[in-house]
């Protein structure tokens, strides 16, 4: 049988699918976004964002639409509440004072992506929202590093998304099948994945894996994650990417820390190379990575033991018989430790916010009183 493709459409029994679908929409945000729909917003996903606009997907036409990040009534200091790639988020799409479209309000994360900004400050960046995988991929030509390693892991725990590890340039070196394993020793519960964008070798059971899903790729400058996008999204992708902009001339170039389509389905988000990773608030995730010594200190004779020289301690006892390296010991005290710093950090940052707030309130009720004593108010508020 032969159909004319625009008849071929409207014949076609089933619902038309919603473009959103391959952004990742499904009924938890449908359901999530219910009130929205009843004040007439729509849903968009947010591909990008940069320097105070953002671009967002809709489920009307094929292309995406630029609006300013900003939303709410509320300007917010906290980055967290910023818009950040991979966000959906409230849009309405013809504001009565005649506007350009605006987001309204972001959807609740299902996960979110956070390292400290820098090593010196404690702020948090979101890099990566709503991912259902965190792909961490480390060069296997590179000298093995199990401590970066397993601080890219706690990270990639912390935000909630399942974690993959994916070991590239596997081209490059001869025996890949020790290293993975090695790797796969610092990473319990974490699928492995040996690639090489050069030859191809791995790229469809990686696509497999990340097929249906919104991954964020991170991982250190130089271990190949531009390439890796590249191979993964192949030309086709990135000429329906061109063809769609609406001056014609088209992208060629991969923007960091986008949201891009397979064209084995599912969504990746590009992040920049991270020189180092600070942890944010990772207690959970570090816990995660080190899940076999957490699970063998649950019978440690003391529940708060610190597994250094306690009586009827079994994390030492294992590390004793060679069932635990003591270098995985190491590396979790390591890791406990400066995600300890880092909780302090935040709540000396907390605590001066408080007093920022309390100040305020201060100066109101000094306001408040001179006006009802008849003062005129210091200043416009
Ligand atoms: N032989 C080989 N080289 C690769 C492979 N993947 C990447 N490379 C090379 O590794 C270098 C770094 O790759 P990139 O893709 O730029 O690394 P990146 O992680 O995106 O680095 P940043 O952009 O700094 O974050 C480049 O010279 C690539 O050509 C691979 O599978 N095999
Ligand atoms: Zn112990």
């Amino acid at each position: 049988m032969h159909f004319p493709t625009t008849e071929h459409r409207t014949l076609d029994a089933h619902a038309p699918e919603n473009p959103l679908t391959r952004y990742g929409w499904d009924e938890g945000f449908a359901a999530d976004f219910a009130p929205y729909s009843a004040r007439g917003l729509v849903p968009a996903r947010v591909v990008r964002v940069d320097r105070g606009r953002c671009e967002v997907a809709t489920a009307d036409g094929g292309g995406t639409t630029t609006v300013p990040a900003s939303f709410g009534a509320v300007s917010t200091h906290d980055p967290l509440r910023r818009v950040c790639t991979g966000d959906w988020a409230a849009l309405d799409p013809r504001p009565a004072d005649g506007a350009g479209a605006s987001v309204e309000a972001l959807l609740p994360r299902r996960t979110a992506f956070v390292r400290s900004a820098s090593s010196k400050r404690s702020d948090a960046q979101v890099m990566a929202a709503n991912a259902d995988l965190a792909v961490v991929a480390v060069s296997l030509s590179d000298d093995p590093d199990t401590g970066r390693l397993e601080r890219f892991l706690a990270l990639a725990w912390e935000s909630g998304a399942q974690p993959l590890l994916v070991l590239t340039k596997s081209d490059l070196v001869a025996d890949a099948h020790h290293l993975v394993a090695d790797a796969a020793e610092a990473a319990p519960g974490v699928p492995v994945f040996a690639v090489s964008s050069e030859t191809g070798e791995g790229l469809d059971v990686l696509t497999a894996a990340l097929a249906g899903s919104t991954a964020v790729l991170i991982g250190r400058s130089g271990a190949g994650k531009s390439t890796l996008v590249n191979a993964l999204v192949g030309e086709e992708v990135q000429q329906v990417q061109a063809t769609r902009d609406a001056d014609g001339k088209g992208r060629h170039t991969t923007t960091r820390r986008e949201l891009l389509l397979l064209p084995g389905g599912g969504a990746l988000i590009d992040t920049p190379g991270l020189r180092g990773v600070g942890l944010w608030e990772a207690g959970a995730g570090v816990e995660q990575v080190f899940s076999e010594i957490v699970e063998l200190a649950g019978d440690c004779r003391f529940h708060d033991c610190g597994h250094v020289a306690e009586p009827g301690c079994v994390v030492l006892a294992a590390v004793e018989e060679g069932v635990l390296p003591q270098r995985r010991l190491d590396s979790y005290r390591k890791l406990l430790r400066e995600n300890a710093r880092i909780a302090a950090r935040t709540d000396a940052r907390l605590r001066a916010e408080q007093r920022r707030v309390w100040k305020q309130r201060t100066a109101l009720g000094r306001e408040i009183q001179e006006r009802k004593r008849g003062g005129s108010p210091r200043r416009e508020r």
